[in-house]
């Protein structure tokens, strides 16, 4: 059953791995199932039958309130147009494996695991089995919601390297090894990967349960390279609702593509046909930046330079000169080198990307001042002409620059959407 998203504007598939309709409960992974659910083994089969059960319907990716699942298969993945949800896990991943059958064997297995996890249920039971054995799922979100979980897979240059997995002429061009920018301070313990997982969802123990599980799924033929945990969203594809702040304290997110403009989706998101990587059409491209802020002084900048920082006021968030948050700003009436004004279309050559970043704050950093500031996220179509002349252009004369430091940095072509029970993530680039 193919169904309209409201809140993607692309069709999405609902073959059961969707959730409960506006206003019913949403499904907790105790009661779908109970204690003595379906494993892994099952996991299709069972995840139909319990969105069957429960009536499937699409329409409710921004039901936030309900806890509710957000649908698996589609055109494209969820978690990129999708409505943001509260709370992120971000994983990075090295393939440990040389082994091209045993990484597609991994793909499936996550798509499998994937399926199960953002219809609410586990991937598998643990009270059954060998109690000299390790439960499939470890347990720690049973009983709770779906709440929203999206799980959005990347693929980073290096499976794309000669003599790996025989995937060296399918690297799209556009996925380019990103160049050092002016003032960039990337540690290579927090960069790269071979593979992403970016979770998303309302509940933190959710998002955490899920990458867990992959990286457990997974155990012995990739490993963990970093992960970024990330709370308070810094941007929106849902316009109408009101817009975060970021640890900066501004409306961050104001003007970024809608989830349901499929017009400026379509030409600045995903990917087309006729772009060169056909495996990709209906994909997208990452970068994701961890970008640290100077906290401390920033709270010592006096609210007026905070704000001629930006181009845009504290309170509402208006642009320089205008009253409301969602007028039409005027690039002009900004400082030469205000935020907004820089990172603009305008500024840019028309370069537009599609923000969905976290805030993160990770303790202190040993010297008293908080380890914290933003999970920068951006998807676009090709990143060569989406966040490359962006960011060089802010890299060379953003005024913001004094108060953050780039310390992560990392590139992924993210394929397209699982299709259906018989699909996994990669399908097209593996065969
Ligand atoms: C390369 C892209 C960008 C980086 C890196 C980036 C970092 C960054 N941004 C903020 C806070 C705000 N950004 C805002 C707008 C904005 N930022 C970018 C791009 C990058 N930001 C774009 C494309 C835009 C929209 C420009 C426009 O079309 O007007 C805003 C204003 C509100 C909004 O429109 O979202 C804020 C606030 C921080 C704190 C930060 C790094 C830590
Ligand atoms: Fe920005």
């Amino acid at each position: 059953m193919t169904e309209s998203n409201a809140a993607s504007g692309q069709p999405q598939q609902d073959d059961g791995a969707s959730a409960a309709a506006p206003g019913t409960a949403a499904p907790s992974r105790r009661a779908v199932l109970g204690w003595g659910g379906a494993g892994l083994a099952l996991g299709a089969a069972a995840a139909g039958g319990a969105a069957a059960a429960l009536g499937g319907g699409s329409d409710l990716v921004s039901a936030s309130a309900a806890g509710a699942a957000v649908p698996f298969h589609g055109e494209h993945q969820a978690g990129i147009a999708s409505a943001v949800q509260d709370r992120l896990h971000f994983a990075a991943f090295d393939v440990r494996t040389k082994d091209r059958a045993e990484l597609v064997e991994l793909l499936k297995e996550w798509t499998a695991a994937a399926r199960l996890m953002t219809a609410g249920l586990p991937v598998g039971d643990v009270h059954e089995g060998l109690p000299e054995a390790p439960p499939t799922d470890t347990g720690e979100a049973l009983g709770l919601k779906a709440s929203r979980l999206t799980l959005t897979v990347g693929f980073g240059p290096g499976l794309f390297a000669k003599d790996r997995f025989g995937l060296e002429d399918r690297r799209p061009a556009a996925l380019v090894d990103l160049e050092l920018f002016p003032g960039d301070n990337l540690d290579p313990a927090r960069s790269g990967g071979d593979l992403c997982v970016q979770a998303c969802a309302d509940d933190p123990q959710v998002a955490v349960h899920a990458i867990r599980q992959l990286a457990r799924i997974g155990f012995g033929r990739v490993a963990v390279r970093w992960s970024q945990l990330g709370f308070g969203k810094t941007s929106s594809t849902t316009p109408d609702e009101q817009t975060p702040r970021n640890m900066m304290g501004f409306k961050d997110g104001t003007r970024n593509i809608s989830g349901t403009d499929k017009a400026a989706l379509d030409k600045h998101v995903w990917v087309g046909a006729g772009d060169g990587s056909d495996w990709l059409t209906g994909g997208s491209y990452l970068v994701a930046r961890r970008i640290r802020m100077n906290i401390e002084t920033w709270d010592r900048t006096s609210l007026r330079e905070q704000e001629d920082i930006f181009g845009r006021d504290k309170g509402e968030g208006a642009a320089v000169g205008k009253s409301k948050e969602r007028d039409e700003p005027f690039l002009k009436a900004m400082k030469p080198q205000a935020h907004v004004r820089l990172a603009h279309p305008d500024s840019n050559n028309g370069a537009t990307i599609l923000r969905r970043g976290y805030s993160f704050t990770d303790g202190t950093d040993g010297l008293g001042r908080l380890d914290a500031g933003l999970f920068f996220l951006a998807y676009q179509r090709d990143v060569r002409t989406g966040f490359v002349p962006v960011q060089r252009n802010l890299a060379k004369s953003d005024v913001l620059n004094e108060y953050i430091q780039h310390v992560g940095s990392a590139v992924f072509a993210v394929p397209p959407g699982v299709r259906d029970k018989d699909d996994w993530w990669g399908r097209a680039l593996f065969a």
